[in-house]
């Protein structure tokens, strides 16, 4: 099996996570542990704060209180070691597959083909992105997840979109990665190919407490 380029970290620690949203407390005293080579599924609710809490993991929004930490040297989770799939396969139309996830390849010295190859999308790589179906953009938008070469994936129900075969695929490619020691976060509504997950229910959000 290949080798990471990255250093598994043996544990990631969130604690007393909270996010507040406009007039909502979105995410109040949430905390998980994970150690390498495992996954946390997050559920609960529409608006419960599954995505929000993904989103502050990746970076993408400030905490309004709490700490996210690798626990062996306290850092903080840099978007070096992190692939964030988010609802939005972030393709740009008018670019062919292949020139979609160039960038992420070279950033990260990783294989296009392989990837594509991954997600059964090699034979469309010169294809504009606006042609895919949603299945075919969803897979695109994880073969950059694994073009990344992080040992943290965030994922925002990874299996929109998909068929059955391609949700068997993900499966295999989330076990490879676990065996490798890296590390899932992922929401879902519906079950995922994802064995022996921890997990983080999320309850529908309050208003925030007056002060
Ligand atoms: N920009 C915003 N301003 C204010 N509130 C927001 C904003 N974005 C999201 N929210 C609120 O934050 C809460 C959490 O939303 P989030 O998208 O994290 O939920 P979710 O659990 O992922 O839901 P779903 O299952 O529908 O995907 C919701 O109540 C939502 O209305």
């Amino acid at each position: 099996m290949p080798e990471f380029s990255f250093r598994p970290h043996a544990r990631l620690t969130a604690c007393n996570i909270v996010v507040i949203r406009g007039e909502r407390l979105v995410l109040d005293d949430v905390g998980f542990d994970l150690d390498d080579g495992e996954a946390l599924l997050l559920t609960g609710p529409n608006g419960a704060g599954k995505s929000t809490l993904l989103r502050t993991l990746a970076g993408l929004r400030r905490l309004d209180g709490g700490k996210i930490r690798w626990r062996e040297d306290e850092a903080p989770v840099s978007s070096s070691r992190l692939a964030y799939l988010g609802h939005q396969d972030a393709l740009k139309p008018g670019l062919t597959v292949a020139e979609n996830l160039t960038l992420t390849a070279r950033l990260n010295a990783t294989d296009l083909d392989t990837a594509l190859a991954q997600v059964d999308l090699l034979p469309l790589a010169e294809l504009p992105a606006r042609l895919l179906s949603a299945g075919q953009k969803r897979r695109a938008a994880i073969a950059r997840v694994l073009l990344a070469d992080a040992a943290l994936w965030l994922l925002d129900e990874p299996s929109l979109g998909l068929d059955a075969a391609a949700v068997e695929k993900l499966g295999g490619l989330l076990a490879t990665h676990r065996a490798r020691g890296g590390m899932v976060i992922a929401t879902t509504h519906v079950p995922l190919p994802l064995p022996a997950p921890r997990h983080l229910a999320l309850r529908a959000p309050d208003m925030v407490p007056e002060r």
